[in-house]
């Protein structure tokens, strides 16, 4: 379960303070699919990378799974967020000069509770399979359709069997077919139980989540 309390976030430079996030509360239980919408500005991303622990809040306090982790180490946070966290971006951020097969199992490689090389091989096996790749998996990622690539980024995001899936635009870069096959995996990952945490500029797939939230000037309200 992830749960932000009282989140604020605010950018401090020379010239200007910018308050991003105010007082923000949000929590995700598991197996929920929620998402997050707002117009450009709005602090998605900001609210997005404390989710990912890719940076911090200026105060408040962040628990993934009852741990609080929002001021760990760089080294905690680097193993948290490998061992809890699935991201996936609207770049999909494949390893050109690795097979599709050696993408999903890298993340496996820095990960302490994967010893076993052909353990961790079979589980990204399986992890393509959900996605419906596993004739593609020594192709190289170039080889492959945007919507193709951004499925290997779908497995190689569930790989670790994280606590949440946190998902940036996932079709930003596809054409609408592509676009609307990424978000049936993603329906299908949460109806085998996938906690699921999209953010989308398109109400069209922000709807598809059970619990839609709006973000405005960093205000979190139910949409
Ligand atoms: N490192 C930073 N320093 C200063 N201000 C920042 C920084 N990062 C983001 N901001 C400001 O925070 C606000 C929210 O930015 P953020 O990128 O989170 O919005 P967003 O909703 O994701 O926008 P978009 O949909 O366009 O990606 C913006 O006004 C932005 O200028």
């Amino acid at each position: 379960m992830i749960q932000l309390k009282n989140i604020s976030k605010v950018f401090d430079s020379e010239e200007v303070e910018s308050h991003v996030l105010t007082g923000l509360d949000l929590s995700i239980h598991q197996g929920e699919y929620i998402s997050i919408s707002g117009p450009s500005g709005s602090g998605k991303s900001t609210l997005l990378s404390i989710l990912g622990l890719l940076d911090t809040p200026t105060s408040g306090d962040y628990y993934i799974d009852g741990v609080k982790v929002d001021s760990l180490s760089m080294h905690d946070s680097a193993k948290v967020r490998n061992e809890k966290i699935g991201f996936i971006f609207q770049s999909f951020n494949l390893i050109d000069e690795l097979s599709v097969l050696e993408n999903v199992m890298l993340p496996l490689k820095y990960n302490a509770n994967w010893k076993d090389k052909n353990a961790i091989r079979t589980q990204a096996e399986e992890c393509l399979k959900k996605v419906g790749l596993e004739h593609r998996m020594n192709h190289k990622p170039n080889q492959l359709s945007g919507g193709q690539q951004q499925r290997v980024g779908i497995a190689r995001a569930l790989v670790g069997s994280p606590s949440v899936l946190l998902v940036d635009e996932p079709t930003g870069n596809l054409d609408s077919k592509s676009g609307d096959l990424v978000l049936d995996v993603l329906n299908q990952l949460h109806a085998e139980g996938a906690t699921i945490c999209l953010v989308t500029h398109d109400p069209r797939y922000a709807d598809l989540a059970h619990i839609k939230y709006k973000l405005s000037d960093g205000i979190l309200e139910t949409a």
